[in-house]
């Protein structure tokens, strides 16, 4: 078998074409989707993202602003820049990027982020409601894969899914995401024993660890779906996923490549996040004005 590839950049551009109608219509109501992106530091996956976040919100015409801070500021220079952007009305979404210098509590500065403006979808309250199975808020990387399977018609009822990695950014939302939609989750970590033998299971298999061409064709049930979420630098400096992309694809059905899979799809879902958030705004005001 040869893994058909799953075409994120492709897919990205879809939703961006839809987006910039919907970037329009507000337009003509006034309001331009406004996104906050704080950058500490100087962390390698964070400035590509922060790169093709920019790209992707100019074509849409969502306006950005990044705010990039130096490694050493504190926890409390820090959430006095959160609060300015939680009262600024023209702002409708938030995202500090993660992960964050030692001396800064990442969980307080998340949890300091109005839920309403909380793009990536990571403050408790949103991440109940997505537990709970009445999302209001969605992280991104697990959004953008479920729009894969919408899209080639990879149905997760009753099928078995495996995640490895347990990170609050992708495998945990994974998890709540794939059991909404009927899978059996399995979630897997760096203190799980025989590994290789529950990723052998998987009808779908996520790969969310962060070690470079780590699942090896031996790791995966023939025909099985295989999403690579990986951005890693191998040893020639080369951009590479958490799959051995070349083995797998032999055994794989599908496979999402890196680049050109997961990543364009979180940016796709993180501007449709914004443009959602800048929408309930508006109806916001018109209810006020139709109870008036
Ligand atoms: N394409 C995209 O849009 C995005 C890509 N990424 C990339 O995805 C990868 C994962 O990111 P993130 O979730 O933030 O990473 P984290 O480092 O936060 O989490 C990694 C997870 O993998 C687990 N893990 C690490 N080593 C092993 C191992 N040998 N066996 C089993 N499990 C292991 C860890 O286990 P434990 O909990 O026990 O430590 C942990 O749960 C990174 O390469 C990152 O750059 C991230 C976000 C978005
Ligand atoms: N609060 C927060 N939310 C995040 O979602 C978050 C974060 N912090 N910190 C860093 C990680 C990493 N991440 C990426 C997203 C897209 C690409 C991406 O665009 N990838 C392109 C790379 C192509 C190129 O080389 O330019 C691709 O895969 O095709 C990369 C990395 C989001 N993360």
């Amino acid at each position: 078998m040869v893994a058909k590839l799953l075409d994120g950049k492709k897919l990205a551009m879809e939703i961006r074409t839809h987006l910039k109608q919907r970037v329009q219509e507000l337009k003509q109501k006034g309001v331009t989707p406004k996104l906050v992106v704080i950058l500490v530091g100087n962390d390698s996956a964070s400035r590509i993202y922060v790169r093709n976040k920019h790209r992707a919100a100019q074509k849409i015409g969502i306006e950005t602003k990044d705010i990039e801070l130096p490694q050493e500021i504190t926890e409390n220079e820090l959430l006095a820049y959160v609060k300015k952007y939680n009262e600024d009305d023209s702002v409708h979404g938030i995202l500090v990027q993660l992960p964050l210098p030692a001396q800064i509590n990442a969980e307080k500065i998340t949890h300091a982020i109005a839920p309403a403006k909380d793009v990536d979808g990571f403050h408790p309250v949103n991440i109940g409601h997505l537990f709970m199975n009445d999302p209001h808020a969605l992280p991104c990387t697990p959004h953008g894969i479920m729009q894969f399977f919408k899209k080639y018609n990879i149905s997760l009822m009753g099928k078995h899914a495996v995640i490895v990695g347990r990170s609050n950014i992708v495998g945990r939302p994974m998890a709540a995401m794939m059991l909404n939609n009927d899978a059996t989750v399995t979630i897997t970590h760096s203190k799980t024993k025989n590994l290789s033998e529950l990723t052998r299971q998987a009808d779908i298999l996520i790969a969310a660890i962060g070690q470079a061409e780590f699942i090896k064709k031996t790791d995966v049930k023939p025909g099985a779906v295989v999403i690579d979420v990986g951005m890693n630098r191998n040893d020639k400096g080369k951009l590479v996923g958490d799959v051995d992309q070349k083995e797998v694809a032999e055994v794989a059905s599908y496979l999402t490549p890196v680049p050109g899979g997961v990543g364009p799809m979180t940016i796709a879902m993180l501007m449709e996040q914004t443009v959602k958030f800048a929408e309930r705004g508006v109806q916001n005001v018109d209810g006020e004005v139709s109870n008036g």
